[in-house]
């Protein structure tokens, strides 16, 4: 009997030292998979404890990356339980950045207009 884990469980795996992702309702430990993946770390992670069939289907992955998804299977995921979002922690952390160095920058032009504007 494979074993079967909720959505929840799955989501719970998203790093920064496991990764579990699924395809086709089948749940894959790509945890060490993800440094030796031709396409990249970074794409597997972005996917970390999410259902990635959609993006694994859609690259049109060969047979032989059906053959390495086979040594990566550690059991089904539950389709009763409910289905829940993973946060993309990295990925807000990068918006915030971006907006704080924006903020900077409006911040000093606009010093530089009431700068120019007094001086008229
Ligand atoms: C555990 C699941 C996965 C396995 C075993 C796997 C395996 C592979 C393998 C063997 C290749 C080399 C080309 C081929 O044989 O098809 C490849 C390429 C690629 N994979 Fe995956 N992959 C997995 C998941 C994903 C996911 C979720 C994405 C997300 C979009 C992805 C994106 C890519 C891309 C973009 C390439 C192309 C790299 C290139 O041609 O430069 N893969 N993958």
């Amino acid at each position: 009997m494979p074993k079967v884990y909720s959505y929840q469980e799955v989501a719970e795996h998203n790093g920064p030292e496991n990764f579990w992702i699924i395809i086709d309702d089948k749940v894959y430990d790509v945890s060490q998979f993800k440094d030796e993946h031709p396409g990249g770390d970074e794409i597997i992670m972005d996917l970390g404890g999410q259902d990635a069939t959609e993006s694994f289907v859609d690259i049109g992955h060969s047979d032989e990356a059906l053959r390495l998804l086979k040594g990566l299977y550690i059991g089904d995921v539950d389709k009763t339980s409910e289905r829940v979002s993973v946060e993309k922690v990295s990925t807000s952390e990068n918006q915030s950045k971006g907006s704080g160095t924006l903020v900077v920058i409006l911040a000093i032009l606009m010093l530089g207009v009431a700068y120019y504007l007094l001086n008229e």
